[in-house]
């Protein structure tokens, strides 16, 4: 059995691969201050993997911790995948290869996969993501903008007067106290800006290609973006599980 891991800025994500099925899926906040422990807590009670497969976009403190709950159970080292200029079957748009969020070239692998004629991928996670893949597998680059938490985070961190805590509350626009106005803002002004970016990215996508959404914000996002989207969750372990399986 191999481990497969998605550790991005918010959660960590993870699942088993054996006999080419993933099962046992599971997911840590990483906002939370005891995530390790949770982490080595809920990783515990799983079979010794042979291997250990991820991506990682957080921070290299959070990779060590990672890292650490691996060796520590089990005695395995991390496989970390960092993209290519180009591999299973994609070829990676960026001029320096190696600056493409891994998460998002896990998930062109993925998407290569389970569509062959192209693909335009949304991911809604801690930043929405959007990108293209034409059926060649040639990366057609994408798009980058702060996800709803995100946002409200960077507006309390960045102004004297605007204080944020706790969980994301849904408000309505026009709204009458500093929460609701964030709140409001965030949701309508990111639910726009991930419009625009699909409204940039699809048309230069294989008019017959599919359009693939993932990401722990996929459920709110979703409705509000044009054309129907296939929901695929798991896409970056999906992209995990080939680079697994051919390596
Ligand atoms: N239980 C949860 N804990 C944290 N975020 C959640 C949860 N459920 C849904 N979300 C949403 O999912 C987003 C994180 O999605 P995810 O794809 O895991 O992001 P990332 O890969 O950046 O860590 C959050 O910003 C939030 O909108
Ligand atoms: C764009 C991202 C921040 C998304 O991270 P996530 O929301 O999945 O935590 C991550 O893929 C990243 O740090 N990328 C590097 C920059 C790039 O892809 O160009
Ligand atoms: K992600």
């Amino acid at each position: 059995m191999t481990l497969l891991v998605d550790a991005g800025n918010t959660r960590l994500k993870w699942a088993r691969l054996s006999g080419g099925r993933l099962t046992g899926h599971g997911a840590a906040d990483c906002l939370e201050a005891a995530w390790a422990q949770g982490l080595e807590a809920a990783w515990s009670r799983i079979p010794p993997p042979a291997r250990v497969l991820g991506v990682c976009v957080a921070s290299q403190a959070r990779r060590g911790a990672v890292e650490a709950v691996a060796r520590r159970l089990w005695r395995r080292t991390v496989e970390w995948i960092e993209p290519a200029g180009q591999g299973w079957g994609v070829i990676n748009a960026y001029a320096e290869p190696a600056l493409l969020g891994a998460d998002r070239w896990a998930a062109l692998i993925g998407a290569r996969r389970c569509a062959p004629q192209g693909a335009c991928i949304v991911d809604a996670g801690t930043a929405i993501t959007v990108d293209g893949l034409d059926a060649e597998g040639r990366h057609l680059g994408g798009a980058i903008f702060p996800g709803r938490e995100l946002l409200v985070r960077t507006l309390s961190q960045g102004t004297g007067r605007i204080e944020m805590g706790g969980a994301f509350q849904a408000a309505e626009l026009p709204g009458r106290s500093t929460e609701a106005a964030v709140y409001g803002g965030a949701r309508y002004g990111v639910a726009a800006a991930a419009r625009a970016l699909v409204e940039q990215v699809c048309p230069a996508c294989p008019p017959a290609g599919a359009r693939l959404a993932t990401g722990g914000g996929a459920d709110w996002l979703l409705p509000e973006l044009p054309g129907a989207w296939q929901r695929r969750p798991a896409l970056v372990l999906e992209g995990l599980a080939a680079v697994a399986e051919a390596s």
